[in-house]
């Protein structure tokens, strides 16, 4: 079984205005809501590809009961852990460019938290955990370690999409995939991107530090794989932005379940690719039917 872990689910509450003044009334000309968090963004990802999984993760008050009805009918299983606070409420603001204030989250008991990662007792080898998203403030930053310990003693697999020092911690656990975007992997090493070379050189520095598959997205400038004998560069796919919350959400999940179904990496990065697209070109997680559009596009080569 997949397993999705968002520690952080969110509502993604989107207003779309011509132009945003700041300190002043802005009217918006629209708004919508989604169900958001990283790791409920895969399984949505999934769900669309028809791949069986179970999102994991807290969920609480009105918002998190919102979430649990807009996520219900989908092609996942929710085994979420209920708490007594309120599932955040992130906001994102797409005027001439797209502003985002993601919420600290509610308050986790450790009772909770205990509820929680006796989830973790019933892994087996054939099980891959997808650990995503930020930590709410009030659990302590070593809780991702504390999961991957216990992941690891079950001989279950992992993918994790975190950045930092949770990040730098985790590839020592070899991690079937990570996807830090640009800015993530400069802050990862502490190091300026300003090249190719630069992109190349330090995206290989994730494969010497243990990751199994690394993809490095590169928002509308594509995305670049590399494994331990592979390097790939997917050109970016033209087309309409809509809302590029959850692509790389959607490449994560596109590339992990072609991936456990084929081993195939070219197949499963062109799925990824195309799935993060699609996304981004969608105003929510992309369909399948949008995916197969984009997938035709998709143009990779070896560098
Ligand atoms: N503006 C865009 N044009 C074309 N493709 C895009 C665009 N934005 C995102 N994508 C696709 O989605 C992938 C993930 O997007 P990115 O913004 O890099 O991830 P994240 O959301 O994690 O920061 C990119 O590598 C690219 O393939
Ligand atoms: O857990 P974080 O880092 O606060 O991020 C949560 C946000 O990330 C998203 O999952 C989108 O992620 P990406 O754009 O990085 O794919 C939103 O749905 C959500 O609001």
């Amino acid at each position: 079984m997949i397993y999705t872990v968002t520690l952080n689910p969110s509502l993604d509450f989107v207003t779309r205005l011509k132009t945003l003044t700041l300190g002043e009334t802005n009217r918006a000309d629209s708004e919508a809501i989604f169900p958001g968090g990283k790791g409920i963004n895969v399984s949505r990802l999934l769900g669309q590809l028809a791949i069986d999984n179970t999102a994991w993760g807290f969920l609480g008050g009105f918002t998190g009961q919102h979430l649990k009805t807009t996520l219900s009918g989908q092609h996942l299983v929710q085994d979420f852990t209920p708490i007594a606070g309120n599932t955040r409420i992130n906001l994102k603001i797409k005027a001439a460019n797209e502003t985002e204030i993601n919420a600290t989250g509610p308050a986790i008991t450790e009772q909770e938290l205990a509820v929680f990662f006796q989830k973790f007792d019933r892994l087996t080898n054939h099980d891959v955990v997808i650990l995503s998203g930020s930590v709410p403030k009030s659990l302590n930053s070593h809780v991702y370690q504390q999961m991957l310990q216990k992941i690891q003693l079950c001989g279950a697999r992992f993918v994790i999409d975190t950045t930092g020092q949770q990040l730098k911690t985790a590839l020592a656990y070899q991690p079937l995939l990570v996807k830090p975007n640009r800015s993530e992997l400069a802050q990862l090493y502490q190091t300026e991107l300003t090249t190719q070379a630069d992109l190349l050189q330090w995206g290989r520095q994730l494969i010497i530090d243990g990751a199994q598959h690394a993809i490095v997205s590169l928002a509308g400038d594509g995305a670049l794989l590399f494994t331990k004998n592979t390097q790939y560069f997917a050109k970016p796919v033209k087309g309409q932005v809509q809302n590029s919350a959850g692509a790389g959400d959607s490449m994560i999940g596109g590339f992990i379940g072609t991936w456990l179904q084929s081993e195939d990496v070219l197949e499963s990065f062109k799925i990824a690719v195309a799935s993060g697209t699609a996304t981004a070109f969608s105003n929510d997680i992309a369909t399948k039917q949008k995916i197969e559009e984009i997938y035709h596009q998709v143009s990779i080569t070896t560098v």
